[in-house]
């Protein structure tokens, strides 16, 4: 048997590691919990430093995407036990990849080498006019058949959530369904989970907070070019 990402949705979303919100079934936070508050307040807190910012940013980095990767379809399957038992367990299906959204999207990128070893990366930039701040999208790569795959989109940083909207927009104009995108993200303001689920209703999102304040800081600070 196959689980949809549907189904696997709502199977994790019944369980303890995620949050329902009043933003409809597509949008998840990961349950508020101590370790994950800690690793939120140090990314806020003007004072840390920029080897403790990557580190801690990474390990916050690493528990959106592993619970992204819950959003992924799974098959059954029965392995032998060393005894020679049989284990009914769960099989990860191959047909996914990964879109990271230049620049700060790419902090992500590592987090979700480390547990999908050799998965494909497409990148999208998205530029902002200095001056209207229109999003316009300057550059994207995908894998050929991305239309055909599940989509872990990565960025860091929603504000105003123009960045994703565009962003979206070119995968699917790339031909890739929106119920395919799963849109990984760190930190979200309300205004740009109401931006982005207006526009991509079917496209699941994953965030640690939703708060109407972004740590705009993160990509110049993660990076070092602050
Ligand atoms: O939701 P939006 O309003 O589009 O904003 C998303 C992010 O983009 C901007 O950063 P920046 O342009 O420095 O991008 P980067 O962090 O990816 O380099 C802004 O400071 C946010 O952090």
């Amino acid at each position: 048997m196959t689980r949809s990402t549907e189904d696997n949705m709502n199977a994790v979303a019944s369980e303890t590691n995620q949050m329902d919100t009043d933003y409809g079934k597509n949008f998840k936070i990961l349950l508020p919990n101590h370790q994950i508050k800690e690793l939120q307040t140090i990314l806020r807190d003007k004072n840390t430093n920029r080897s403790d910012f990557k580190f801690y940013a990474d390990r916050l980095i690493r528990l959106v995407i592993e619970e992204s990767l819950n959003q992924l379809p799974y098959s059954d399957c029965s392995v032998v036990t060393p005894t020679g038992g049989i284990y009914e367990g769960l099989k990860y299906q191959s047909g996914n990849c990964g879109v990271s959204i230049v620049r700060s999207g790419e902090a992500m990128e590592q987090g979700l080498r480390d547990c999908c070893r050799s998965i494909r990366i497409g990148k999208i930039l998205v530029e902002s006019d200095a001056e209207t701040h229109e999003a316009k999208v300057v550059y994207a790569r995908f894998p050929d058949d991305v239309a055909r795959r599940q989509v872990l989109l990565m960025y860091p940083i929603m504000s105003t959530g123009n960045t994703v909207v565009q962003a979206v927009n070119v995968l699917k104009e790339h031909g890739v369904p929106e119920k395919c995108i799963i849109l990984s993200n760190l930190f979200c303001t309300p205004i740009a989970a109401q931006m982005v689920i207006q526009h991509f209703p079917d496209m699941k999102i994953l965030t640690s907070e939703l708060n109407p304040v972004a740590p705009n800081h993160f990509g110049q600070k993660y990076f070092g070019t602050d």
